[in-house]
């Protein structure tokens, strides 16, 4: 028996919705085939991206594909073959997307009928092998598609944004996978913050939440930054702030670091001076000895599944 799912890439916390707010996009999918095979009660990984672990404790599909096999009591062998699409280490929510797609497969397999929450609480124990912490926000993207808002992670629950304005999406990508990059990055992060940043981030989480809801393009400029999370972790992405400042420049919507980075996310539209973003973010990530990539990308649909046989 045998069944695929695809879940796409995630830019996660949009600046000030760490791990609240998370988009997903088309920029890069994951595809999983997951298979029973005779060896009852293992779990086998295969991939075609060779720097991905292979051990299941350590992969994030096999972490929560063990788990929820587990809890519902299967003691079936499986085997999880990852077709990675979405390169890892980028902020491009690669892990999740991973764990998502293997939650999925495995539920179409067993006809377990997970609900959207459901697969979301079990995706986030991928994140745990991945980055030490079940973060939910990029597997929560994957899982339901469009912008959403994780606003209880026990028990889980998500709330789809409506989104009322068409922008597009362009991502600064330095090349290069990064090992162990959002475990480092979360372990940059101040365990508390002054209250009069908390004021400021609260005040660009709402604007950006009521922007999305309002098609309201100040109130996301507005909202799209953050002054706790990014700031902290600044030497993981030097050239974040120039290229925003470029962005806004060439009149962009807005623009923050995709999850923990080193990505950088615009939002823009038909006002805006796209080649001229490219041509001067080019120049700044030279500067810092980056070769960046462009992708461009839409905001993308939830996770896919489908039997196989
Ligand atoms: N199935 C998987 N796909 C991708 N990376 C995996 C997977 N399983 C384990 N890993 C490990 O998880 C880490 C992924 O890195 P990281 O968490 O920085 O990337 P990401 O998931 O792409 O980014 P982000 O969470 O910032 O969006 C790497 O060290 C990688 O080896
Ligand atoms: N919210 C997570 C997302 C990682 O992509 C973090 O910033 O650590």
């Amino acid at each position: 028996m045998s069944a695929k799912a695809e879940a796409y890439s995630s830019s996660a916390n949009l600046g000030p919705g760490f791990d609240i707010l998370s988009m997903a996009h088309n920029a890069f999918k994951d595809i999983v085939i997951a298979r029973t095979i005779e060896e009852k009660g293992k779990i086998v990984i295969k991939s075609n991206n060779p720097k991905i672990p292979l051990d299941p404790e350590k992969n994030s599909a096999g972490l929560a594909t063990k788990i929820l096999l587990q809890e519902k009591g299967i003691d079936e062998g499986i085997e999880i073959e990852i077709n990675k699409g979405i390169p890892f280490g980028l902020g491009l929510g690669s892990s999740g997307a991973s764990s998502v797609a293997a939650i999925a497969a495995v539920n179409e397999l067993f006809e377990l009928k997970l609900t959207q929450e459901e697969m979301v609480k079990y995706s986030m124990f991928g994140e745990q092998a991945s980055s030490g912490s079940p973060h939910p926000d990029n597997v929560a993207a994957s899982v339901y598609g469009g912008i959403i808002a994780v606003t209880s992670v026990s028990p889980v629950k998500v709330v789809k944004i409506p989104v009322n304005i068409d922008f597009k999406i362009l991502l600064i990508s330095p090349q290069g996978e990064r090992e162990g990059k959002t475990k480092k990055a979360r372990e940059m992060l101040p365990s508390k913050v002054d209250l009069s940043l908390y004021v400021k981030n609260s005040r660009y989480l709402s604007s950006l939440i009521l922007g999305f809801i309002k098609g309201d393009k100040e109130l996301i400029k507005q909202g799209l930054n953050d002054e706790i999370v990014e700031v902290a972790r600044e030497p993981l992405y030097p050239h974040y702030k120039k290229i925003k400042e470029i962005a806004l420049k060439n009149d962009a919507i807005g623009s923050c670091v995709s999850g923990a980075g080193p990505t950088v996310l615009v939002l823009y539209d038909d006002h805006t001076n796209v080649d001229k973003i490219k041509v001067e973010s080019l120049e700044v990530c030279k500067v810092f000895g980056l070769t960046c990539n462009f992708i461009s990308a839409q905001i993308a649909g939830g996770v896919k599944s489908e039997r196989l046989n």
